[in-house]
């Protein structure tokens, strides 16, 4: 197992603002993650400091095994999509093209003209003359078509409609199918992309409350329904994130171990034991995160790989 990203104990901050406090995580080669969090957790922060565009206050961070930062060499690896890109004044979608193509020695020209023609991009037109939708458009089919290592798109949607942005998604699948590659993206439309992601990284106020598989998250968090007993038999023995109750019944997400024995004691005890979407684990974890001060050293922080594993 080869990891593309290192980061041992970053911080970043900004005069008062403590954007990423003390973080260390690694990301796996070849794997899709998705970096997730509410707005300001430091999502953006941490992909800047991890494409050489910002620094970190303290803390080591490694690409390739190398510090990113004006290294040339680490960066013609990396593809760094984020929102806003800025362009020179002049420049038509070709231009950017262009530019593409010879900063990414993996970049496919073919694959890129077919993207422009899936997402009906015109070649000729002035990327300030782009619609907003359109502006990302260019962002994904420079960041699909460079074939980086290590690809990273920060919100790359903005303005995208559904169709677009479910085009983007099946390409990135496919693509990435035929041509493995290290990508981490970072989004608010969870529910979208929960098939895609392989690996989540959750942060929380500058801090990792989740760093797991997708497929071990499944496993660990579910919602419990039926008469208030059971529910509150089960939850004794779970951590309880979430509860509604209405008389005698009572729906819960717990987390917790969810194997075959656990579910058969739910529903022994008559509860419906239903899975929960990456966007509701999320949700509940930032939730209950907050309501426990905002520190990780309550029972979100339980929920970090070392205790995964
Ligand atoms: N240049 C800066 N100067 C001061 N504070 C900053 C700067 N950049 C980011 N911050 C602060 O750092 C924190 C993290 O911001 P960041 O943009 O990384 O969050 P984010 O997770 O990407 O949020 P969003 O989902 O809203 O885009 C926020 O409190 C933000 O205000």
């Amino acid at each position: 197992m080869s990891m593309v990203v290192s980061a041992q104990g970053i911080t970043k901050r900004f005069r008062d603002v403590t954007a990423l406090d003390q973080i260390s995580f690694s990301l796996e080669e070849n794997k899709i993650h998705g970096l997730l969090g509410r707005n300001g957790a430091g999502k953006t922060t941490l992909m800047q400091i991890m494409t050489g565009h910002g620094f970190a206050t303290s803390g080591k961070m490694t690409i390739f095994g190398q510090s990113p930062y004006e290294n040339t060499t680490v960066m013609s690896r990396v593809c760094f999509i984020k929102e806003g890109q800025t362009y020179p004044q002049h420049f038509k979608v070709r231009h950017a093209l262009e530019s593409a193509r010879l900063l990414f020695p993996d970049w496919d020209e073919e694959f890129a003209q077919a993207l422009l023609a899936d997402f009906r991009l015109p070649l000729g037109r002035h990327i300030r003359k782009l619609s907003r939708g359109m502006h990302s458009m260019l962002g994904i089919i420079i960041g699909l078509a460079s074939r980086a290592p290590l690809t990273l798109f920060d919100e790359p949607y903005l303005g995208l409609d559904a169709v677009a942005r479910h085009l983007f998604y099946d390409h990135l699948l496919t693509d990435y199918a035929e041509h493995p590659r290290t990508v981490v993206l970072s989004t608010h439309l969870i529910d979208e992309v929960g098939e895609l992601i392989e690996h989540v990284l959750l942060l929380d106020q500058g801090r990792v409350l989740l760093d797991t598989t997708a497929e071990a998250l499944r496993g660990q968090v579910v919602t419990v329904a039926g008469p208030v007993t059971a529910v509150d038999e089960i939850a004794a023995n779970n951590e309880e994130l979430h509860r509604e109750s209405l008389g005698r019944y009572a729906r819960a997400t717990l987390r917790g171990t969810f194997g075959p024995t656990e579910r058969a004691q739910a529903k022994g005890l008559g509860l419906d034991v239903e899975a929960v979407s990456l966007q509701d684990i999320v949700i509940r974890l930032t939730t209950a995160q907050a309501k426990a001060g905002g520190t990780t050293s309550g029972s979100a922080a339980s929920f970090r790989k070392e205790s995964v594993r």
